[in-house]
């Protein structure tokens, strides 16, 4: 953790480390107008994590995933069912070696290379994770399996490859509603990346 002036008397209490580490931060922070306030936050730390959006410039395809998230479920989203990026959380390595491993696991095309677009934090308000946002130019030679996730960590991935129009319809008509899939779709918009 960096320091900062307008922070002191930090206090930090272990809430639960049961799968990732869930910590209440009690804290006095300096407003702008010079006044000390007290503060307390939960702090939800997972590690970091790495996202790609795969495209096609031949084909004008790209590739998503499909799988069961419990929080959307538990939020407004009526299966559970979420369509996303192929995606991963950082292990040790680094953010490309991770996106890399996880493009393979989960949609089963080895990559070569990979180009980094954006850095961001996924959830400031609540989480420590910083989300690393790749795009990655994939052709059929490059299939290795047929994807799906590890079974030793029971993910139940579907593979989605669609022409690319038919993600931007389904960015539009709210049928695409997980952020970073939202973000990267963006992007591949803004830079013509499929046209
Ligand atoms: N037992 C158990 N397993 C868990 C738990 N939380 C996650 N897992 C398992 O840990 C594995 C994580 O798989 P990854 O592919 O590495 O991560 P991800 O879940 O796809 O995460 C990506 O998307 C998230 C957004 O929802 C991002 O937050 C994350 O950074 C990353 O990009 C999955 O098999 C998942 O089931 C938990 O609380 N308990
Ligand atoms: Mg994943």
């Amino acid at each position: 953790m960096q320091k900062s002036s307008r922070l002191k008397n930090i206090k930090s209490t272990l809430l639960s480390d049961n799968y990732y580490i869930l910590k209440k931060l009690n804290f006095d922070y300096l407003m702008e107008n010079g006044t000390w306030v007290n503060q307390m936050r939960e702090v939800y730390d997972r590690g970091d994590g790495a996202g790609i959006l795969l495209y096609n410039r031949e084909k004008l395809t790209i590739i998503l995933t499909k799988q069961f998230r419990m929080p959307t479920y538990m939020n407004d989203n009526e299966d559970g069912l979420l369509v996303e990026i192929a995606a991963g959380m950082l292990d040790k390595d680094n953010p490309e070696a991770c996106i890399i491993r996880e493009t393979e696991e989960e949609v089963g095309y080895r990559l070569e290379s990979v180009k980094k677009v954006y850095e961001g934090y996924s959830s400031p308000g609540v989480m420590t994770e910083k989300m690393h946002f790749f795009i990655g130019e994939y052709t059929d030679d490059m299939k290795v399996n047929d994807g799906g996730g590890l079974e030793s960590e029971a993910e139940d991935i579907e593979v989605l490859e669609m022409p690319f129009e038919k993600a931007v319809a389904m960015l539009n008509n709210g049928e695409i509603v997980d952020t970073r899939t939202i973000v990267l779709l963006q992007y591949a918009i803004i830079h013509k990346l499929l046209e």
